[in-house]
């Protein structure tokens, strides 16, 4: 593998530097970084370009196995990578259910095979997500997928003696609980939208807010029993926000995401009933959008996760109330955080790499992700233009699936060139194979 030298780029939006990389690893950074170069050393001009650590997304579901339609470990990836993401969290809820050492092994490989960029799988909490018997924790985490995150995300790990049981048995290896926040008693099966005056007026079951902070509440509280983690999945209201901050408060060893579509949609998009808004949790008022943001800005939301949730058109395509749950995140993530949290003035670009790479990364235990940029360092590095102005158009994408409620925004920041380990793997949306 020759070298790499990137030119002219700017780290975390500071004063430009030359960048050299060697066998996967930073090994030269400032202005004589070309001096060591090697003769066939392949040259990236990244002038006027902003360089991050790449991205890590601890909820993407890639649907492989059993939905291949939808999305395969190789496209999902790629979408992955054409967003600016180095490692991706694969999510347990595929058919069969990531439950077994077996089963996270070849989700492992299939990121190997694809080699878009890291695919870390998430293994299921529950035996086929059932809420009831644990799966192979243990084995999982002692398998070559080395599982460090565990989740039933799709599901709510509702009985507070099997989350109990979870978190005493990964403590032991320092494992995560991700939870899909909401107790199903609080929302019934047919609850589709966000529970408001809205949903009275369209006629749909919603869920109300008390159904996520509630089970925060309790789970922070299972924390401090058991001295282990829990990390709340998607945070979608003030409420929740508020369950977060006090859990914190009191020394949970609690940390939380929010998706990129929470900080921005809200839920009087549903009125002309399009199920590409239709998502799990639901779109949310204002209040709880701006409540999300205040959050992401001061640290009680640790993360961005994008909660990629790919669907077949056949799937999607229904009257509301029939129509799945989610949307697609990886590919707009980046522009979106940084449209409504940077272009703004919330947060500045060192913050927007805490929340989308450092943190992330470090609550799922990926060493060689979210690494200060640094000598000795593995290069794997994003470079985007904080200037660019970007319009959404699903036909690029790299997914399988075409379910981004984004289509057509125009969007202040975008993803140029995405580096694993001294290896371009996507420019401009397009992956380089
Ligand atoms: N977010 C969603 O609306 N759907 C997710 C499941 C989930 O994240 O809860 C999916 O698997 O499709
Ligand atoms: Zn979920
Ligand atoms: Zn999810």
């Amino acid at each position: 593998m020759s070298d790499l030298l990137i030119t002219g780029a700017s780290p975390l939006g500071g004063a430009t530097t030359d960048l050299l990389v060697r066998d996967g690893v930073i090994a030269a950074l400032g202005p004589d970084a070309a001096t060591d170069a090697r003769a066939d050393v392949e040259r990236l001009a990244a002038d006027g370009l902003v360089l991050l650590p790449g991205l890590v997304d601890l909820h993407t579901h890639l649907r492989e196995p059993g939905r291949e339609d939808a999305e395969t470990v190789r496209t999902g990836s790629a979408a992955a990578a054409a967003g600016g993401f180095t490692a991706v969290l694969a999510m347990a809820n595929t058919s069969p259910v990531t439950d077994t050492a077996e089963a996270a092994e070849r989700v492992l490989d299939l990121g190997v095979a694809a080699g878009h960029c890291d695919v870390q799988p998430i293994g299921s909490v529950t035996k086929s997500l059932e809420g009831a018997e644990l799966a192979e924790l243990g084995l999982m985490h002692r398998s070559r997928a080395r599982v460090h995150v565990f989740s039933d995300d799709g599901r709510c790990v509702h009985d507070a003696r099997v989350m109990r049981r979870a978190l005493e048995y990964v403590r032991a290896f320092d494992g995560v609980i991700s939870q899909h926040s909401q107790d199903p008693a609080l929302a019934g099966p047919s609850a589709c939208c966000h529970e408001g005056e809205l949903s009275g007026r369209l006629g749909l079951t919603g869920w109300p807010a008390v159904a996520e902070s509630s089970i925060i509440a309790r789970d922070a509280e299972l924390a401090l029993h058991t001295g282990s983690r829990v990390h709340v999945a998607h945070v979608s209201t003030a409420e929740g926000v508020e369950a977060v901050r006090w859990a914190k408060r009191r020394g949970a060893r609690v940390t939380a995401e929010v998706t990129p579509h929470h900080l921005v949609l809200t839920t009087d998009l549903l009125s002309g009933y399009d199920p590409v808004y239709k998502v799990n949790p639901p779109l949310r008022p204002a209040e709880d959008v701006e409540a999300l943001r205040a959050a992401l800005a001061d640290g009680t939301i640790d993360a961005v996760a994008t909660d990629h949730a790919p669907h077949a058109r056949h799937d999607k395509e229904h009257a509301f109330p029939d129509a799945a749950f989610g949307m697609l995140g990886l590919e707009t993530a980046f522009s979106v955080v940084h449209d409504v949290m940077v272009t703004s003035g919330r947060i500045d670009l060192a913050t927007l790499a805490e929340r989308m790479s450092h943190a992330p990364a470090r609550i799922a235990g990926l060493a060689d992700h979210g690494r200060a940029i640094e000598v000795g360092a593995p290069a794997n590095l994003v470079l985007v233009d904080t200037s660019a102005r970007v319009t959404v158009d699903p036909s690029a994408s790299q997914s399988l699936s075409r379910n981004t409620p984004f289509a057509g925004h125009t969007l202040t920041g975008s993803v140029r060139t995405t580096i694993l380990r001294g290896r371009v793997t996507a420019t401009d949306g397009e992956v380089i194979n």
